[in-house]
């Protein structure tokens, strides 16, 4: 409890006005007689004041209360010589203005000092016993005036008492008056609505804040505090209260707002008019806005929760010794740890500049205590010890104290795979993760600087997969993904690590070999190239061979950069390929030239059509027996103003790279078949054989045209043979095959050509419907060899049991000649018979068989 003097502040006491002192005289009859008296006797009354007061103090000092008060020297003095002063106008003083005044003053001042009223009232009692028995003993003063002192002095003694007992009252009234405005402050202007009701709960008193949260504007007393606020089980609650003497605290709704209560128990005493012992003191408050806050607090505080658990960064909150405060679900994943594992760690153990430089988080608590945000890659080390790429950004929680930092972590290691992806991707090829064009150049360069530094050769091969493009369309595409793979890893276990193999694209692998002691060592490691890719290659359950054309260039005596080196193992490439294939070629200055001619061929081969260029000839078949020509075959002939005349061997297959070979094709049949159409109507019967492409039998649409020519120039199919050779027949693939079908259906006849230079598998024999077999000519010139003539019967021999015709081309002699016809070959073509001839003089050799 408050003490109440700490507010008190002695009030400056009014001095009574005349009529208020002549009051006062009137009533103790103390009139100007006495005063008048007084002063004549008062050295008849001389109070040896210097012995009176000490004799006094001592008396006094020997009560507790006022022993204490007068411990102080300087006040005990004060007092004394103020106590003889006292004595002095006691009996002389007129009472005057300034005489009560002083008398109010020396009251307020005991008043002030703590000496209560008794002791104050108790001096006066000393005067009168001190001074009284001097005038009694007085012998010089009769009775009369003795008694008429004796009245004055008492009558004056009281007066004065009066008035120092008038400053202890109007204090305390002061002092009450004080502690009324205070508790009605106290309670006017509490935070909360105030009010006290007795044990039946009629309000005695109440604040406004309590009439205004009931929903009143004023409170008259003994209104029911149940009847301004209905809260159900008041009233009963009350009365438990007041009878277990505790206080209870509660929350209700009232008027739309949320209002707690606190009752207790209040000891009213006989304060209260006709009320019982105790009441009850309820305090009211408005948690409406309160709640709505904490409410608001609660749901920001759970959004935030929902936004930090669900942030896909990592958020780690740490101190300013580097330990972790609190963190995120995410960070618990991103670092690899669970529950409260994180809890105290050292950020150095979790975030790592640099691989394995965990001095990275201290300096990275220097910068932020210098304020400095931070926004950097670093690495975060999971509870496993793997790190993880991260973006972190690092910022001090300004409101925190002490300080706390925020680390917001971002996983970089999706980005950081997309770019070492984009890497690859931009050095190494997809497929068989082998450098790419960009990687081999780069190491390609740096390889020659070496070479160059210390001396030795080096040797760029263009390795390139013979008819993988044969393989592509007929095994498919994943296939020959497959087979470019193993490829590839034949050629990188063939070679040293030192060396590089790269691929282009396509069926193109680039390699460097390095290290070479001289111009001839690249020599033995091509042929183990060749070596390694000759053995069989599995794929889906089937063995594949292949074979491959290497180009060499070296350096430095084929070229002393990266592009010559590549250009020349690339020409080098494309002479091996043209020398027939599964060979090394190294380059050439003369293959340069070739290359030249072979673009030059292209490029005339291009207009040949149009411009007139090619032409047919017809090279006369005839009947072993008797020579009579049985039929031709039609043989196609360039001659260009350039190049003059061109061998079919050399333009075909080039005819067939372009994509000319089915337009040419096509102008060949239709031109052949208008001769031979011409032919059998002037001269009789005649078997007209045209040779067929591969290329062309892999036109979907290629019998649909052959059977088309034949319908509109009216030329009976039986006497067309269209020529395949065996090669066409071993890379056959479902098209061909439904254009021989279709071509045989539609009763063409078929002839297998060169039989004897391929693999000569009968099994071809057996598997298409052909009608007649050719043996090639290299056959027929090594006649003379009896192994090749025992090889020529059984062919012979074969076809005819299979009911095919037999051809032999390229007879040269009569030897050949006689040995063909003893071995009943049925028809012969050759130059010792006739050499191509063009139309007009075939058809004069026609004539002449008569
Ligand atoms: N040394 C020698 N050679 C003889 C003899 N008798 C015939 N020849 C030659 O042997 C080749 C026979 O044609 P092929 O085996 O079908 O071989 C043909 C054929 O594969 C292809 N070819 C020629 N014309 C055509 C054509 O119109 N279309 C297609 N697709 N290929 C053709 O070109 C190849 C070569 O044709 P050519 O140079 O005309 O050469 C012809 C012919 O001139 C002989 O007694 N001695």
């Amino acid at each position: 409890m408050l003490e109440m003097k700490s507010f008190e502040r002695h009030p400056k006491m009014e001095i009574p006005n005349a009529e208020e002192i002549r009051q006062r005289k009137d009533f103790l009859e103390f009139t100007a007689k006495d005063q008048a008296l007084l002063r004549r006797y008062r050295h008849r009354l001389p109070p040896c004041a210097h012995t009176f007061v000490r004799a006094f103090y001592r008396h006094l000092g020997r009560f507790p209360p006022l022993k204490q008060l007068l411990s102080d020297p300087a006040r005990l003095q004060r007092l004394r010589a103020s106590q003889q002063r006292y004595f002095r106008i006691l009996l002389q003083d007129r009472c005057n203005a300034a005489y009560i005044h002083d008398r109010l003053r020396i009251g307020e001042v005991h008043h002030r000092i703590g000496l209560d009223l008794k002791w104050y009232t108790g001096v006066y009692a000393h005067y009168l016993i001190h001074l009284l028995p001097r005038l009694w003993r007085d012998a010089d003063l009769d009775d009369g005036t003795r008694e008429a002192l004796t009245a004055a002095l008492i009558r004056k003694v009281f007066f004065d008492m009066g008035l120092g007992i008038d400053t202890y009252v109007e204090a305390d009234r002061h002092h009450i008056a004080q502690l009324k405005t205070f508790a009605e402050r106290v309670i006017t202007d509490a935070p909360c609505g105030l009010a006290v009701t007795d044990s039946r709960l009629r309000i005695l008193s109440a604040n406004p804040q309590f009439a205004a949260l009931c929903g009143t504007e004023s409170l008259a007393p003994g209104t029911r505090l149940t009847d301004l606020l209905p809260v159900p089980g008041l009233e009963a609650l009350c009365a438990d209260l007041l009878l277990a003497q505790k206080h209870h605290e509660l929350r209700f709704e009232h008027a739309g707002r949320l209002l707690q209560m606190e009752i207790a128990p209040i000891d009213l005493g006989d304060l209260v008019a006709g009320s019982e012992h105790y009441g009850l003191i309820f305090s009211l408050k408005d948690l409406t806005e309160q709640t709505a806050l904490e409410t608001l607090s609660q749901q920001r505080g759970a959004h935030l929760k929902a936004v930090l658990d669900n942030i896909p960064d990592g958020i780690l909150v740490f101190r300013g010794d580097g330990t972790v405060a609190s963190w995120n679900p995410a960070a618990e994943t991103l670092l690899g740890y669970r529950g409260e594992e994180l809890q105290g760690c050292d950020i150095g153990k979790l975030l790592l500049q640099q691989r394995y430089r965990p001095l990275f988080a201290h300096q990275l608590l220097q910068h932020l205590w210098r304020e400095r945000k931070q926004h950097l890659e670093a690495f975060g080390q999971r509870r496993d010890g793997a790190l993880v790429p991260l973006e972190i950004a690092v910022d001090r929680i300004l409101s925190s104290d002490p300080p706390l930092y925020l680390a917001v972590l971002h996983d970089l290691s999706e980005r950081k795979q997309a770019e070492a992806d984009l890497e690859r991707l931009a050095h190494y090829d997809p497929l068989t993760q082998l450098p790419n064009r960009a990687l081999y150049l780069d190491r390609l360069r740096l390889e020659l600087v070496r070479a160059r530094r210390h001396p030795h050769h080096l040797a760029v091969m263009f390795l390139d997969v013979d008819d993988f493009k044969k393989i592509n369309d007929s095994l498919g595409q994943l296939a020959g993904d497959k087979l470019l793979q193993e490829v590839a890893q034949r050629l990188c276990h063939t070679l040293r690590e030192s060396d590089t193999v790269a691929r282009f694209g396509g069926d193109e692998f680039t390699l460097i070999v390095t290290d070479l002691d001289d111009a001839e060592a690249w020599r033995p490691i091509a042929a183990k190239l060749l070596e390694a890719l000759q053995q069989p290659f599995r794929l889906d359950g089937r063995e594949l061979f292949v074979r491959a054309s290497i180009g060499v260039s070296l350096f430095p005596e084929n070229g002393a950069d990266p592009h010559t080196l590549l250009r020349h193992a690339d020409t080098a490439m494309y002479r091996a390929k043209f020398e027939g294939r599964n060979r090394v070629c190294r380059y050439d200055p003369a293959m340069e030239a070739e290359a030249d001619a072979r673009i030059t061929l292209e490029s005339e081969l291009h207009r040949a059509l149009e411009r007139g260029e090619l032409s047919l000839v017809y090279q006369p078949q005839v009947e072993a027996a008797g020579r009579r020509i049985a039929g031709c075959e039609v043989l196609l002939r360039w001659h260009n103003a350039k190049l003059g005349t061109v061998a079919p061997p050399r333009f075909i297959p080039v005819l067939e790279s372009l994509g000319l070979i089915g337009a040419v094709g096509e102008w060949i049949l239709q031109t052949a078949l208008h001769h031979a159409k011409q032919w059998r109507q002037r001269c009789g019967e005649l078997q007209l054989a045209v040779n067929v492409s591969s290329v062309q039998l892999k036109d979907a649409n290629f019998a649909a045209t052959v059977l088309a020519l034949l319908q509109r120039t009216g030329f009976p199919p039986r006497a067309l043979e269209l020529e395949i050779t065996e090669s066409t027949l071993m890379e056959c693939g479902e098209t061909t095959l439904a254009n021989i079908d279709r071509l045989k259906r539609g009763g063409v006849r078929l002839a297998i050509d060169d039989f004897g230079t391929g693999y000569s598998s009968l099994s071809y024999l057996h598997q298409f419907p052909f009608d007649t077999l050719k043996i090639d000519r290299s056959f027929v010139q090594n006649l003379h060899h009896n192994r090749n003539r025992e090889l020529a019967r059984h062919i012979i021999s074969l076809g005819h049991t299979l009911r095919l015709d037999v051809v032999a081309e390229g007879v040269e002699t009569e030897a050949q000649q006689e040995i063909l016809r003893k071995l009943e070959c049925d028809l012969l073509q050759g130059y010792l018979f006739y050499r191509p001839l063009p139309a007009a003089q075939f058809e004069a050799a026609l004539r002449q068989r008569g």
